[in-house]
């Protein structure tokens, strides 16, 4: 390692010396990508920075190739300055940066450029992609400059550690019993499966004695694989964000943009940043709760934020360990209340911007 290191320092000099900026960051990058790869012996690579604590109410993860303008990307929208510079593998470990947004504190974690063959370890590959898969957003950070086919590379790099993007798992139950063999049952005659296959793939992974129910006449055999994986797939959120539109055409812009789940951003000239972030906002789908203590206001100048689907249940967990105990009944205003103020119980799903008060015994 320290060689490496020593050897990117004298081409670093050598660099500012005879300005020869293109052949120095060539090898700059073969020299950084060597750093990337596991100490031999090191089995997959140690941790080191890779093991960044979660903070804050939702993580996003920047996954992309090398120099796509990942650190420009967060140095722009939070207060950490992540290094940036023209060759690859400039960012070597995760960076963790906050974004501050709709009240929210929002983790973003920049990380090393992955390449072709990460999900097999190649460059530390595994364990960036390990990173984005504790994320609750992956932003796909991609070049607009670049061939189109550099989404459908990374989204495979993706898959092969079990990350599935902007699906939902399917709609298949299986559930593994003591005896009685295998009950395979479809709800309506499948598309793309049959008895004897769903068999034959059960004995494989062992599952002698289980109780499926495909409810979905379209599942595939990867989805009834993924099924029997559960516990290995993460199915999350990406957003597709083209950055450096500077240097593309209008109309290329246009068709880029039009794409699904797609948002399109040039750093350099400060372009769409904000929509990229207001984006992931609506990606994440956090809520926003107010809380009101009995006769006074509600305070409407910091906000409680919860996931997605929450209910009091979980606003009480949130407010504190204990509360739950000496819970009575919430009261709530807002667009989860039938009507104001709505009298409801820990089961009770909270919407956003909700005024509640917890009134206990
Ligand atoms: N033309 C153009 N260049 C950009 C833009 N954003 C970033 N860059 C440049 O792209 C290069 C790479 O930027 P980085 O932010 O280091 O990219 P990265 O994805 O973090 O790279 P690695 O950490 O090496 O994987 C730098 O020279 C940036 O100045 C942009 O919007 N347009
Ligand atoms: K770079
Ligand atoms: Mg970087």
């Amino acid at each position: 390692m320290v060689n490496i290191t020593e050897k990117i320092k004298e081409i670093e000099e050598e660099m500012r010396r005879t300005q020869s900026i293109k052949q120095g960051n060539c090898k700059l990058a073969r020299l950084r990508a060597q750093l990337l790869e596991p100490a031999p012996g090191a089995g997959g690579g140690g941790g080191s920075g890779f093991d960044v604590s979660k903070s804050g109410d939702a993580r996003i993860a920047l996954v992309g190739f090398p120099s796509v303008g990942k650190s420009t990307f967060l140095s722009k929208i939070t207060k950490t300055k992540s290094e940036i510079a023209a060759y690859s593998f400039t960012t070597l470990t995760a960076i963790p940066g906050v974004l501050e947004y709709g009240g929210a504190e929002i983790q973003i974690l920049d990380l090393p450029g992955i390449i072709e063959g990460a999900a097999e370890g190649k460059g530390r590959g595994r364990q960036v992609i390990s990173a984005a898969k504790t994320s609750d957003l992956i932003l796909m950070i991609l070049d607009a400059t670049k061939k189109a086919e550099q989404r459908r590379l990374l989204e495979a790099e993706l898959e092969a550690v079990g990350i599935r993007l902007n699906r939902e798992p399917p709609n298949i139950y299986l559930k593994p019993k003591k005896a009685g063999g295998m009950k395979i049952t479809f709800q309506a005659p499948p598309k793309y499966l049959d008895e004897k296959m769903l068999y034959n793939i059960l004995r494989d992974y062992k599952l002698l004695n289980v109780e499926v129910l495909v409810r979905d006449e379209n599942a595939t055999v990867d989805d009834f694989i993924d099924t029997i994986m559960k516990d290995h797939r993460k199915y999350i959120k990406c957003l597709y964000v083209y950055n450096k539109i500077d240097s593309v055409s209008l109309d290329f812009l246009d068709t880029l943009a039009r794409e699904p789940h797609t948002v399109v951003m040039s750093c350099e000239l400060d372009l769409g940043i904000k929509d990229v972030v207001e984006r992931c906002w609506e990606e994440l789908r956090l809520i926003r709760l107010y809380t009101k203590r009995k006769g006074i206001d509600p305070d409407f100048s910091e906000a409680l934020i919860v996931r997605h689907g929450s209910t009091i249940e979980d606003v009480c967990d949130q407010i504190h360990r204990t509360l739950k105990e000496t819970f009575k009944y919430a009261l709530v205003w807002g667009a989860s209340a039938r009507h104001v103020p709505q009298r409801v119980g820990l089961g009770h799903v909270v919407a956003d911007e909700d005024v509640v008060s917890i009134v206990a015994k």
